[in-house]
């Protein structure tokens, strides 16, 4: 199979993180006699260091082109007091716009050997496999107006939604409920927001379509709750943009470390952008040290998704787990008598155990 996949490496971490996938992608690539071009684009405070733009011309018309991107992660404190138009997280939210990846999907299940890597009881997140699909080109982080008024004294943001928006969304959430344990759950504000009012509608509508799916209404400060307590009666998970970006990275807490979730950010024909859940982590940047493991099983979920290679796929994930379940893991991931490595060695380990297979050779589908 050839395919184009443009890279976004993005700022701090990105680029650490990318040489992982890369190297991962290509070694798929030779044993399953594939044919990945890989080309690099600036996004985010580097492309704004290098074009004056968080989002370059080129790299939106090279997106356009692709079979499918791979992100990194964008900001960092050099842009943290740029105006709003010059701040690299504009560059991430644009690219998602501009090529329409309204479903952000956050798959949230623990590798076995993590089970004890988390803050949480083991009896509480064993068993727990949830997945977020949240909105992602709508609601607070893109509406107009987004300003400071009376000469700085107070300030406006804009959360607004169309129907259709919203409809796509709870569908998408509705079909991957259908299609794993039939549970959905949709989170709002419906007490306070009247955007989650007109959600809540539309989800009440949608289940006419789904008679099979169970659904529950959960208030969004409840559902961070229940999230840490009862993880495990969650199956899917469908909201609007900003709430499933907060919960994901409090759900990443179940998996031992933010660095370890990936995420599809998709549109409706298969297209779409492969980004971890995590940001660029300037804290350790440079250091040698960042978890690539959310952004390996990033490139995994990209091969799932947007080229129809589930072998392949589950042959990453099958490598990861094989790596965990030797003892490895990196600096963020709390493991007692672990074998603690940098991000270098963690991808070889990886490497190392797509092409020896030593443990099984089923696959292990972890998302479905
Ligand atoms: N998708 C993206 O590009 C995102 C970008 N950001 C941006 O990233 C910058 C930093 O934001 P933060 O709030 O610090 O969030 P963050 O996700 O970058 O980091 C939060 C904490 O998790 C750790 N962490 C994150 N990923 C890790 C990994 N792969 N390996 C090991 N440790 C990891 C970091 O060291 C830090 O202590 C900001 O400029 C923010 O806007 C934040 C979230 C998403
Ligand atoms: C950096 C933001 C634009 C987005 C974010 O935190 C995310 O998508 O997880
Ligand atoms: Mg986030």
């Amino acid at each position: 199979m050839d395919k184009q996949i443009i890279l976004l490496p993005g700022d701090g971490i990105g680029k650490e993180i990318m040489d992982s996938a890369k190297a991962v992608l290509q070694a798929i690539a030779a044993e399953y006699n594939h044919h990945f071009t890989f080309n690099e684009h600036a996004i985010g405070g580097s492309a704004i260091d290098t074009y004056n733009t968080p989002l370059p011309e080129d790299t939106i018309q090279a997106c356009n082109n692709a079979d499918a991107v791979l992100l990194g992660a964008v900001g960092g404190p050099k842009w943290d007091s740029n105006p709003a138009h010059l701040r690299p997280e504009k560059g991430l939210l644009g690219i998602r716009k501009t090529l329409g990846l309204f479903a952000n999907i956050r798959p949230v299940k623990g590798f076995a050997p993590l089970l004890h890597a988390s803050p949480l009881k083991e009896e509480i997140i064993k068993d727990s496999d949830i997945l977020i699909v949240r909105e992602l080109t709508g609601g607070l982080y893109f509406g107009e107006p987004s300003e400071r008024r009376e000469n700085g004294n107070a300030v406006v943001d804009t959360l607004y939604y169309k129907r259709t928006e919203m409809e796509r969304i709870i569908d998408k959430g509705f079909q991957s409920a259908s299609i794993r344990k039939k549970h959905l759950t949709s989170v709002d504000k419906a007490n306070v927001l009247e955007s989650s009012r007109m959600w809540r509608e539309i989800v009440e509508e949608k289940k006419q379509d789904y008679p099979d799916v169970t659904v529950e209404h959960l208030l969004v400060d409840a559902a961070a709750m229940k999230l840490i307590t009862q993880p495990n009666q969650f199956d899917v998970i469908v909201t609007e943009n900003l709430f499933g970006d907060i919960l994901s990275d409090e759900a990443s807490v179940l998996t031992g470390s933010l660095g370890m979730l990936p995420s599809a950010s998709l549109r409706t024909d298969g297209v779409g952008m492969y980004e971890p859940v995590h940001g660029s982590a300037p804290d350790i940047a440079g250091k040698g040290i960042a978890n690539p493991l959310g952004m390996i099983l990033s490139a995994a979920l990209m091969l799932r998704f947007s080229f129809g290679l589930e072998e392949e796929a589950s042959e990453i994930e099958r490598a990861v787990n094989e790596c965990l379940e030797q003892g490895y893991h990196t600096a963020d991931l709390h493991i007692k008598n672990g074998k603690q490595v940098g991000t270098k060695k963690i991808t070889e380990i990886v490497l190392e155990n797509l092409t020896t297979k030593s443990i099984s050779d089923s696959i292990c589908n972890m998302y479905v």
